[in-house]
Formats: C-alpha cells, sequence, structure tokens
C-alpha cells in the first residue's frame, strides 16, 4: 500500500482520531482546525479530550514526522492526495443537520485542491451531501467520496484500528479503492457502494441503536409493572444472535453527541420528503417520555404534595457525562432528567469523576462538587446518572451519614443493593421490581 498524503479538516472526536491513526498507518498526515488555541496544544501533543490512546497516537506520529497540525486549512489540502472533512454537523432549526462548516470549508479549499484529489467526507450528513460538496467544489478532476464514522466516544483509536466495517460510497471505482487502500492496514469488511447508500447507512446505523434502547428502556417499564427483571429478559432475547445483547442496557434515556441529533436529522429528512416513519418517531418521543416517568418516579418517593412538586428538595446527583469514559456532556440524558428535575423546584448538587478537573460552567443548573460525599449533604434521595465503575466503590455509609433521606435511585443498575443496604441506603434500580408480583 503506498503511503499517501492525506490532510483532515476538523480535530474534534473523528477528526483527531483519523489524523493520529491514519498516521500511525504510515501515511503523512496535516490536520487543521479553525480553533488556533487547539491547533497550538495539538502541536505539543497536548489531547484535551479524555480518549484512551489518542494522546500517545497523536505524540508518536508528531514524533516521527507523520503528523502536523495547522490553522491554515488552504494551506493543509495545497499538497494533499486525499482530503477528509471531519466538521461538526449539529442539529439546527427544525432539527436538520446543520451544514454550514462543511459547506464552508469547501468554498474554502476549491480553489486550491490539487488536481486528481479526492474529498472524503467522514461527517454524518444527509442523503445528497456528497453530491452538494461536489457543486460546492465545481472541480470536474476532484471526486467526492462519502466514508461514515461508526467510532464510539470513548473508544474511538479502538474503533478507528479495529472497525466492524469500512463503508466508501462513490460514484467512480478508483476514487473508491484510493479510499479503501487508506485503510489497508486494517483488519475490516470493505462495504462498497455509492454515496447516497453510504451516507444513509450512517443514520441507519445510529438510529438502529436508539430504537435499540429506547426499546430497552420501554421495556424496563414493563418489567417493573409485572415484577420481572430486566436483566434476565435482555439476556435472555440477547443470547439470540438475531438480537444481540449489546445496546439493551436501559438507562435514564439516551443521548450524547450524536444519537439525538442524528435521530432528528433523518425523522426530518423523511418529513420533508414525505416518507413516513413511525418507529423513527416512536423512539424518539419514548425517550423523552421514559426521562419524564422517572423524575416522576423521584418525585413520587420525596416530593413534596400530590402535584409533582420538588420545591426545596436536595438531590445529590452522580454522573453527568453522557455515557462513562468520556468528559463529553453534549446532549447528556443526565442534564436532561436534571433539567426535569430543576423545572420541579429541586436543589441538585452533582459529582461526576470527569469533571473534577474540567469544572465545566453548569451553574444555572447545578452546584458542581469535587467530593462524592460532600454531594450528598442534606439530599433527600441520590441518583445515579452516568455508569462510571468507579461510582460502586465510593463510600457509600459515609454518603449515608449526609444525606436526609435514604433513597438511592440508580438509573443505570450499577451498584450493589446489599452493600447499599448495609449502609442503610435503600436501593431501587430500573426495570427490576424490588417486590415482584405476578398477575395471574
Ligand atoms: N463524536 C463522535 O463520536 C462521532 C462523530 N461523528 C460525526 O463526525 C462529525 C464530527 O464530529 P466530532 O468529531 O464529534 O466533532 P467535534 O465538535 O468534536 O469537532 C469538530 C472540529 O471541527 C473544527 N471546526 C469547526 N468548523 C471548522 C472549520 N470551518 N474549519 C476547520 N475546522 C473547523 C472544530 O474547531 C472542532 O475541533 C459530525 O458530523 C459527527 O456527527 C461520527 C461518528 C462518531
Ligand atoms: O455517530 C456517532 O457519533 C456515534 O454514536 C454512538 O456512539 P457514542 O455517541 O459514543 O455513544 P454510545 O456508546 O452509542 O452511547 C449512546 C448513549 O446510549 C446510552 N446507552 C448505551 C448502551 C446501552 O446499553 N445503554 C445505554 O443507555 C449511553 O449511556 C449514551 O447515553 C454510536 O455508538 C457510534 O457507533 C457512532 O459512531
Amino acid at each position: 500500500m503506498p503511503a499517501r498524503r492525506v490532510a483532515v479538516i476538523g480535530t474534534g472526536y473523528v477528526g483527531l482520531t483519523t489524523g493520529a491513526c491514519l498516521a500511525s498507518l504510515g501515511h503523512s498526515v496535516v490536520c487543521a482546525d479553525a480553533d488556533p488555541h487547539k491547533v497550538e496544544r495539538l502541536r505539543e501533543a497536548r489531547v484535551d479530550i479524555l480518549e484512551p490512546g489518542l494522546q500517545e497516537t497523536v505524540r508518536d506520529a508528531l514524533d516521527a514526522a507523520r503528523l502536523d497540525f495547522t490553522g491554515d486549512t488552504a494551506a493543509a489540502v495545497a499538497e494533499a492526495d486525499v482530503v477528509f472533512l471531519c466538521l461538526p454537523t449539529p442539529m439546527g432549526a427544525g432539527g436538520a443537520a446543520d451544514l454550514a462548516a462543511v459547506e464552508a470549508v469547501a468554498a474554502q479549499i476549491r480553489e486550491v485542491l490539487p488536481p486528481g484529489c479526492v474529498v472524503v467526507n467522514k461527517s454524518t450528513v444527509p442523503v445528497g451531501t456528497c453530491e452538494r460538496v461536489a457543486a460546492l467544489l465545481g472541480r470536474d478532476d476532484v471526486v467526492v467520496v462519502s466514508n461514515p464514522e461508526f467510532l464510539r466516544e470513548g473508544r474511538a483509536v479502538h474503533d478507528f484500528l479495529h472497525p466492524d466495517r469500512i463503508v466508501i460510497g462513490a460514484a467512480d471505482r478508483d476514487a473508491s479503492r484510493r479510499v479503501a487502500d487508506l485503510y489497508a492496514g486494517l483488519d475490516a469488511p470493505l462495504v462498497l457502494t455509492d454515496p447516497a447508500s453510504a451516507e444513509l447507512t450512517k443514520y441507519a446505523a445510529n438510529f438502529f441503536l436508539a430504537m435499540k434502547l429506547s426499546f430497552a428502556n420501554n421495556l424496563a417499564t414493563v418489567c417493573e409493572r409485572f415484577g420481572a427483571d430486566i436483566n434476565d429478559v435482555t439476556e435472555g432475547i440477547g443470547r439470540d444472535p438475531r438480537v444481540g445483547s449489546a445496546f439493551l442496557r436501559p438507562g435514564p434515556g439516551w443521548g450524547g453527541s450524536c444519537l439525538p441529533k442524528d435521530t432528528h436529522a433523518l425523522l426530518t429528512v423523511c418529513d420533508l420528503a414525505g416518507v413516513d416513519f413511525p418507529l423513527l418517531r416512536a423512539t424518539i418521543e419514548t425517550n423523552v417520555t421514559h426521562q419524564q416517568q422517572l423524575v416522576d418516579r423521584v418525585a413520587t418517593s420525596c416530593g413534596r404534595g400530590a402535584d409533582g412538586s420538588l420545591h426545596g428538595v436536595r438531590l445529590a446527583l452522580y454522573g453527568l457525562t453522557f455515557k462513562a469514559g468520556t468528559s463529553d456532556l453534549r446532549d447528556s440524558p443526565a442534564l436532561s432528567v436534571a433539567r426535569l428535575l430543576r423545572e420541579r423546584g429541586a436543589e441538585l448538587t452533582a459529582y461526576d469523576p470527569a469533571l473534577c478537573e474540567e469544572r465545566p460552567d453548569l451553574s444555572d443548573l447545578v452546584d458542581l462538587a469535587d467530593d462524592p460525599v460532600r454531594a450528598a449533604e442534606g439530599a433527600a434521595a441520590c441518583l445515579v446518572l452516568t455508569e462510571w465503575p468507579e461510582l460502586r466503590d465510593l463510600d457509600w455509609a459515609a454518603i449515608a451519614a449526609r444525606m436526609a433521606g435514604r433513597e438511592v435511585h440508580d438509573f443505570r443498575n450499577l451498584l450493589d443493593a446489599d452493600r447499599l443496604a448495609r449502609a442503610g441506603l435503600s436501593w431501587q434500580g430500573i426495570g427490576r421490581a424490588e417486590a415482584p408480583t405476578r398477575v395471574a
């Protein structure tokens, strides 16, 4: 496989991982970003996101002179054989994907792309975006290819280097082969297709994952009603390979920087195209109602009055990031639950192991504590919202001593109920009725 000169535009979770990993595969990579502070830090191998192995991969590639960073996008692409677009596509007006960054960069590089260069879009974008970018570039000698990314945050380097599949959508066989060759060092099945199918594959994948989670969260409620145990039920169904056991853990709703925005974006384009997709709509709505039901449960157990008010009730939240293993708070379900609790008047103190150093400003929502025991001061109940393993081993006796109430609502089924009982606390999980009641 010949080493290629690669430019990567955007050095976030996807771009930085792509750039550093492609360099580790032997390519010569220049990464560009619009944030000069980030570029400066990356040049010194300082990675500000929590991603196992990423800092080391960046440092090794910098030391081997196979990776460089610049704030100048035009300069980055000027000598490239292949240009990757790894730009944000956040939720825009009405739920559609906001393509402003992708379009801005296309306009910025159109004059400077070398002849015969391949532009690869890795951002998650609606069907037709490859064509749109090609039109903006207005270059007959440049092919635009779709190569969606499927990595998970907290496992970005691992997922990039050990992908389940690599999807490449191109109208041109030669361009498709050139992109596939970049990954020749990886042992992964290739799905070679057209751009529209590749673009849709990414949305379909995230929708399917979200659908599984909404199913699991709904099923947890059904389990509670009928005295069944969600863990046993999901194990029972998950062992059928047609179902699969992954992505069936119930929680406080699903979130993160992509599942919410991508399901909304797909729904929006379907609506615009006049395609009804009730399953997709139900998947999104289930996530909202599930969180409201969890908040109702807290209000029933420690609220004041029949209206579900939590005015003056202090609650301790454990975990704020959208899942364990990341410091990312974007669209975190923990924050959505916190907002619903605040709307009911609750006073919230939160502890999250990933936020003790970063200390983001969340002052309009929660008081951030860097000590898990202090977070429990005067709390009527504790809520576990992120599945950080270290929460299991907190000093629950010390936490109990600070609390005003006794209840722990474990919305991740993380903690050991016996251990909490020994600390004098009452554990309530999700999808696991404490006192099973069988229907006749
Ligand atoms: N975060 C994830 O786990 C995954 C994200 N994706 C998709 O990949 C795309 C990128 O996502 P992330 O890496 O999470 O985004 P991010 O927000 O972490 O990073 C985006 C980067 O692009 C830079 N940027 C923005 N506008 C720019 C411009 N005009 N010129 C140069 N740089 C610019 C920003 O400064 C930032 O460093 C999105 O479409 C997302 O849906 C796909 C798979 C996984
Ligand atoms: O397009 C993207 O950005 C990425 O989105 C997700 O990855 P990520 O956002 O890192 O998060 P996940 O690990 O998928 O978790 C999403 C949410 O589901 C929740 N979850 C996950 C699994 C589970 O069993 N139960 C559960 O509640 C998590 O806590 C989290 O809130 C997908 O898993 C990736 O394949 C995809 O590339």
